[in-house]
């Protein structure tokens, strides 16, 4: 665990230049000497009780967590739920209203973000355009006056980490939007912290690239075993990367589970809707039909199968009667298809692989897999087996 060794400069540059970013990374100062090989897994982080109101607002009200050492947590929710404003908070950015920071065991609310042992990265990468990748990187260790020789090693090795050695001497602008957020995460992994903070990291790059770096940051991410809490409003992202995710809405965590648990037994409404694709029916279910009733019924759409009418229908048959429908729209999705039911004005989304069923097809849908929430909250799950 890093023993703190309070830095007496300030987290943000004092030079006036116009074209310098406005935040700073926070971090602690090593006590690791030189030539250290790695971050080994360090502490965990627990907050009681956080709360913030802002603007005579409530925005994180009675927030509880705890992320395990090594583990991999999201914070994922819509926009405007609190996440940054949570994440602001653990970085020491922020000061809550109330409640308990730990970081190792460590209480930490009252410290300056410079004195945490946490580094964050954010959003816009907040680079110095002025300076090369090499430079960017050292700067929080500068900051901390560390011997030029350390500086240069631990620049190098975080460098080689995030496979950007080749680029230590371009500065922001001739790299590519990948490498610059690469160049943020090395200059949080420099600081060797113990809790590695990521502000929604993949936003600013496109669809593919997404999917590369999200899975780089994991990999790395494993390997140095670094407590690591991501803000995302993305859940394919949230899933994809994470041990587990806690599901934020307005304020509060509804679930924090793992992505599969958050998936097959959500908690409530809202996080059924929010994770993966759902349809939702009002009512009850009663021998495989929705029926008049006070609660909600749904049904993921790769639990709902489509058998056409007609004389290959025995082919076909996924089995019992099922409720009659036309496909009324077809979206292919790759290796699948997303088919639009209907049956008189209320409507069904199906997956189905292979040769979809062309629009206009009449049919039978089963439901092999439900959920029913009442108030909100999940009464029961049920399938057709
Ligand atoms: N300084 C402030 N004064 C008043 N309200 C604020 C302030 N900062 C944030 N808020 C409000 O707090 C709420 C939570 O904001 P926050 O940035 O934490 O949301 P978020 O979940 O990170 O959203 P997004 O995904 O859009 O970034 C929002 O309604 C926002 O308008």
């Amino acid at each position: 665990m890093t023993t703190n060794t309070t830095p007496t400069t300030p987290a943000t540059p004092t030079t006036p230049d116009p074209d310098t970013p406005s935040t700073a990374e926070s971090g602690t100062p090593s006590t690791a000497g030189p030539g250290r090989g790695g971050l080994e897994v360090r502490g965990g982080l627990d907050i009681t009780g956080l709360h913030k109101a802002l603007g005579g607002r409530t925005i994180i009200d009675s927030l509880d967590m705890s992320v395990q050492p090594g583990e991999l947590v999201s914070l994922l929710g819509p926009s405007g739920c609190g996440k940054t404003t949570t994440l602001r908070m653990i970085a020491g950015f922020l000061a809550p209203d109330a409640g308990s920071i730990k970081v190792g065991g460590r209480e930490v609310v009252h410290l300056g973000p410079e004195q945490r042992p946490s580094a964050m990265v954010f959003q816009n990468y907040a680079l110095w355009p002025h300076m090369t990748v090499a430079k960017n990187v050292a700067f929080p260790l500068r900051l901390r006056k560390r011997p030029r020789a350390e500086i240069a090693e631990r620049v190098d090795a975080a460098l080689a980490l995030v496979n950007l050695l080749h680029h230590r001497d371009s500065r922001p602008a001739r790299i590519s939007g990948g490498e610059q957020q690469r160049t943020a995460l090395a200059r949080a992994l420099v600081q060797e912290p113990e809790l590695l903070l990521l502000d929604e990291p993949l936003s600013n790059l496109d669809a593919k690239l997404r999917v590369k770096v999200r899975e780089d940051i994991r990999e790395i991410q494993q390997r140095l075993g670094i407590t690591t809490l991501i803000v995302t409003h993305d859940q394919e992202e949230a899933m994809s990367m994470s041990d587990r995710i806690a599901v934020m809405n307005a304020g509060r965590i509804e679930q924090f589970s793992t992505p599969a648990q958050l998936y097959s037994t959500p908690a409530t409404e809202f996080v059924a809707t929010f994770i993966g694709s759902l349809n939702r029916l009002q009512g009850r279910l009663q021998d495989g039909r929705i029926v008049p009733g006070t609660g909600v019924v749904g049904i993921r759409p790769e639990d709902v199968l489509f058998t056409p009418d007609g004389p290959d229908a025995a082919k076909h048959s996924t089995g019992g009667e099922g409720i009659p429908a036309t496909v009324h729209r077809v979206v292919p999705r790759g290796h699948f298809a997303e088919v639009h039911l209907t049956r008189d004005d209320a409507s069904l989304r199906s997956y189905v692989t292979g040769n979809p069923p062309p629009v206009g097809t009449q049919g039978h849908a089963r439901i092999t897999k439900w959920l029913t929430f009442e108030d909100g909250k999940l009464a029961t799950t049920g399938d057709g087996a």
